[in-house]
């Protein structure tokens, strides 16, 4: 160990403190002299930044902060415009307009390249600027749920150290800060301290199992290790899996080894897909296809038909080009960010990572694990046994010590919330009033009947975040080492020894009931029970009694003012006995409780660490069942998911026995409770089967959870999680979507799409509304326009080759195109169908494809008849005159079919589906376009013309009998509900 902190005395505050001054070269560390601090010992590295074990003051970070600029991933800060543009641009339809614009200038048609170019200019401009507010949106709700580092700071020189909460871009190179369990590493670091220390890498070097750090003060030379190898080094990105660590900032910003990274990758490495991209890209990619295939395809068939050769080009290109969505990445930003927006506002649900949405609205099956999500995690000490299952307090007393010095040693910034329970229970509170609740009094009289050995000195910590302050006095034991608590091993050890008595160490376990019975060889034996006194739990040589464990006299010597239960000694852990006491386990969890095992052992005092291989040959010295409360939201929560037609599976780290118990109390049939070793037994497949008829999995470690949640989705299902804990964090990654209470740790909170800043759990429902809202918004978007632009496609290249000229100029068409994307940015505005939020809302390519094929074949078929009309009323129709006047009809009929089918093709009905307001006049003014325009005196310029009264009378008829047909034969295939995915 470097050094040992002064007492810092913890705080939770704004992030600066104290007037801000101008940067002092005195005191600023340059960036140059960070570089090389890799090899450097922990006392170098410290006088090379400046700084020292106590951390800065609050005017050097100040100065540094000024110097270094603020701690953020440059890859992570909004993209400036011009590359938001080049951006946009790399899309597959923009690049294929941008193709048919060269192609239109190669051939010299002026007109169609200036018109596709505007085209490209406008979207790519409004997409540009609706990404950007996107963004924006999406940083200030990210700010909203943003990480905090612990760092230690000192107000001026003199003074002592204290702990303070900072936002991570605060962070300065020099600053000491602590770390813990479900942190993320904030920065690139050196530790100076650390106990059990495991960081995840992965997202770094790709490695999934977490690699173990020490603070070594000479750095081992490592041959071809490199710097992630270094067990001294911690770098940004990374999160800590268990244990704790002291560390000093070496680098920030843009030089961390992350930031580096990242940039190398370029910004849009590695980014996700969201199943509607998926499938949009899906559909693009045959469209795409389709565009590429239409000037060919044109320029062939009217060479054969008619002879024409290169002249058509354009008006095939032209043809190309309606097919293209233009306005679809425009739409998808805007809706997007409203969405998450109006989610925020209402509901406090904050969307990390907008396309999240599209996945929430998708999700079919939600994974939760229960402790901290279903309930709230607040546990409270309701019972504490020994082996017989009569109350003992000894038990507490064990646990207790535990508890204490497992956070003591691991420096461990906040407490789990077992072990604050525990603590709690043996602090010392008044006795309870008589008849009180069975959920607040220990069934034992653990908790309320005095101290039982552990005496809180000066209570505070728990409030700001530290155990720090915390001073525990531990009736005569002090701690030599601690092997916290993790997930996959379920249990935690504490070294303890008894001042003044050498020689002899005792370890103390905490953990799943199973998993510390696995350890154990004997059980203690209370309260006159038969036992072979002096049994020892390893080496023959010492007794629980020794230990100090329930002996009156042992407690007596410890100073502890508790009252212990007489110990008789121990006896051997059969088989019989392991059954009998996983049952009463069992009997218990049924009620709903939670239960720890607590055990013992003597072992000769050692020089060296202590390993995990250490916790075996234990004495059972007991129980402590806990009781947990219900999540007030989480019932209706689970019945509103329900009714969206989501599956919920719960899958924990708990006994299967509580599991089961906590999804009746919640109304959830827990059937079948599946545990860890079945689903190690089974391959993918068979468990992805099993997933799917299975509600609640228990005793799983964080990979199970991940591994269910893959199979799931390997088998079809958009999968969410939903967790608070380091131990979800595999499966929060794994997930379509991963959503966390706003009280998750930072390194949950970093991997979730979706922060509940609120408590309430029905705020998931809403964020699926809102998510299917979004893709049910964009999906009658893009149904709209492809059918329609499909059918215009059909129309066009029947008519080219029926007419002996072109049905509509290029240029027109492009017009026509312009005006269409132009009205559906109201899309943006709309509401789905009320059915279309009942089920989870998913964009199937080959259905979605089948319906535009459909109904463009009976666009096509409205056109042609207005084609007809048109040879029919328009003089003269094969003379130029007669041919502005067929231009200008059917532009007319074009605007006019689009607009109806703006309004016909929405899904829904009924008042409460009335279409809003701004889609009804987008609608209108298209239709107001494309009547004016040819009367108006820009018709010249476009090559068109007033139009014979009659024509006006015949188109009515069309197109009413056109809306007449859209409403019986489509629309009832729009309105009806989405089928389960
Ligand atoms: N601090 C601790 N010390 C010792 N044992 C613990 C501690 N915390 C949890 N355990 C034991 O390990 C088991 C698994 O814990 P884990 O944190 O993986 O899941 P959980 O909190 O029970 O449930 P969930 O997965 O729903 O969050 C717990 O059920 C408990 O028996």
């Amino acid at each position: 160990m470097a050094w040992a902190p002064e007492g810092p005395t913890a705080e939770r505050g704004p992030a600066a403190g104290g007037p801000r001054v101008l940067p002092d070269a005195r005191n600023a560390v340059s960036v140059a002299d960070l570089t090389d601090l890799a090899d450097a010992g922990a006392l170098e590295v410290l006088r090379r930044l400046g700084t020292g074990p106590r951390g800065l003051t609050e005017a050097e970070a100040e100065e540094r902060l000024a110097l270094h600029g603020e701690n953020t991933v440059p890859g992570q800060r909004p993209a400036s415009w011009p590359r938001r543009f080049l951006a946009s641009v790399r899309d597959p339809f923009t690049a294929v307009l941008l193709c048919l614009g060269v192609v239109s200038a190669l051939v010299a048609s002026w007109g169609t390249a200036c018109v596709i170019t505007v085209l490209i200019l406008v979207s790519c401009g409004l997409r540009v600027r609706a990404e950007h507010r996107a963004d924006r949106s999406a940083a200030g709700l990210r700010q909203l749920v943003a990480a905090t580092a612990t760092v230690q700071r000192r107000a001026a020189a003199g003074s002592a150290p204290r702990l303070r909460e900072l936002p991570v871009a605060l962070l300065v190179p020099g600053d000491v800060i602590r770390l813990g369990p479900g942190d993320v590493v904030p920065a690139d670091v050196r530790l100076l301290r650390a106990r059990h220390l495991t960081v995840h890498q992965a997202v770094l070097t790709g490695e999934s199992a977490a690699a173990t750090k020490e603070a070594t003060q000479v750095p081992l030379t490592l041959t071809g290790a490199g710097d992630f190898e270094r067990p001294h080094l911690c770098f940004q990105g990374s999160s800590v899996g268990s244990g704790s660590g002291t560390a000093v900032v070496t680098a920030t910003g843009p030089h961390t080894r992350f930031a580096r990274a990242h940039h190398e990758r370029g910004a849009h490495g590695g980014r996700r897909v969201s199943a509607f991209d998926r499938a949009v890209n899906g559909i693009s990619w045959i469209l795409v296809r389709f565009m590429l295939l239409i000037p060919p395809l044109v320029l062939a068939a009217d060479a054969a038909v008619r002879g024409r050769g290169l002249a058509t080009l354009p008006f095939a290109v032209a043809v190309a080009v309606g097919l293209t969505p233009e306005m679809l990445p425009v739409v998808v930003a805007t809706v997007l960010a409203r969405r998450a927006a109006v989610l925020a506002r209402d509901h406090r649900v904050i969307v990390r990572w907008l396309p999240a949405l599209h996945n929430l609205g998708a999700m079919d099956v939600l994974c939760t694990d229960k402790t901290g999500t279903l309930t709230l995690d607040r546990p409270v000490v309701d019972a504490c046994l020994d082996p017989a299952g009569r109350p003992d307090e000894e038990v507490l007393r064990w646990a207790a010590v535990n508890s204490l010095w497992t956070l003591q040693l691991a420096d461990l910034p906040v407490a789990d919330a077992l072990d604050e329970a525990i603590l709690d229970a043996a602090g010392g509170r008044p006795d309870p009033p008589a008849g009180r609740s069975a959920s607040a009094a220990p069934a034992g009289g653990a908790a309320g009947s005095g101290t039982v050995g552990v005496r809180a000195v000066a209570a505070g910590g728990r409030e700001n975040g530290s155990w720090e302050q915390q001073r525990w006095e531990i009736g005569g034991w002090e701690g030599v080492a601690a092997l916290p608590f993790d997930p996959a091993r379920r249990v935690s050890t504490a070294v303890v020894r008894r001042p003044g008595r050498r020689g002899r160490h005792t370890l103390v376990v905490k953990g799943a009931v199973e998993d510390v019975l696995d350890r154990c060889t004997r059980v203690r034996v209370t309260g006159g029970g038969a036992g072979e006194s002096g049994g020892t739990p390893s080496g023959g040589d010492a007794s629980c009694a020794e230990a100090g464990m329930g002996s009156g006299a042992a407690a007596g010597r410890a100073g502890g003012p508790g009252a212990p239960a007489a110990v008789d000694g121990t006896r051997p852990l059969t088989a019989a006995e392991r059954e009998r006491l996983s049952a009463m386990a069992a009997a218990r969890a049924e009620e709903g409780l939670r239960l720890l095992a607590v055990a013992v052992a003597e072992r000769p005092a050692r020089l060296g660490g202590y390993r995990t291989a250490d916790e075996q040959g234990l004495v059972l010295a007991g129980f402590v069942a806990l009781r947990d409360t219900l999540a007030p939201t989480a019932t209706a929560a689970l019945s509103g998911l329900a009714d969206r037609g989501i599956t919920v599976k719960v899958v924990t780290g708990d006994h299967p026995g509580t599991a089961a118990r906590v999804c009746r109390d919640l109304g959830l049939d827990p059937g079948e409770v599946v545990g860890a070793g079945r689903i190690e037994a089974l391959d993918d497949p068979a468990l992805a089967e099993l997933a799917m008829r299975t509600t609640v999995f228990a005793r799983c470690t964080p990979e199970h959870k991940a591994r269910i949640v893959r199979v799931l989705r390997q088998a079809g299902h958009v999968t969410g999680f939903l967790g608070d804990g380091v131990n979800d964090l595999p499966a929060l990654h794994a997930a379509d979507v991963g959503i966390c209470p706003g009280d998750a740790v930072d390194v949950t909170r970093d991997a979730a799409d979706t922060v509940l800043a609120g408590r309430d759990l029905t705020a998931i429902g809403h964020a699926v509304a809102a998510g299917r809202h979004c893709t049910g918004t964009l999906g009658t978007y893009l149904r709209i326009t492809l059918s329609s632009n499909f059918g215009n496609v059909i129309a066009m290249l029947a008519a080219g080759l029926l007419l002996p000229f072109l049905p509509m100029l290029p240029a027109q068409v492009l017009l026509q195109n312009l005006c269409f994307d132009a009205a559906q940015l109201a899309f943006a505005a709309d509401r789905p169908a009320p059915e279309a939020l009942r089920r989870p809302a998913v964009l199937r390519p080959p259905d979605f494809l089948r319906f535009v094929a459909a109904f463009g074949v009976l666009n096509a078929a409205a056109d042609l008849t207005i084609f007809a009309v048109l040879v029919g009323t328009v003089p003269a129709v094969h003379h130029s005159g007669g041919q502005v006047a067929f231009h200008a009809g059917w532009f007319t009929e074009n605007l006019i079919t689009q607009a109806l089918v703006m309004l016909l093709l929405r899904p829904g009905r009924g008042r409460s589906r009335g279409t809003p307001a701004v889609i009804r006049a987008a609608a209108a003014a298209l239709a107001a376009t494309g009547v004016l325009l040819p009367l108006s005196p820009l018709a010249p310029a476009l090559g068109m013309t007033a139009l014979p009264s009659a024509y006006y009378l015949l188109l009515g008829a069309v197109l009413a009998l056109y809306a007449a047909t859209l409403h019986l034969t489509v629309r009832p295939q729009v309105r009806r509900p989405a089928r389960p995915a």
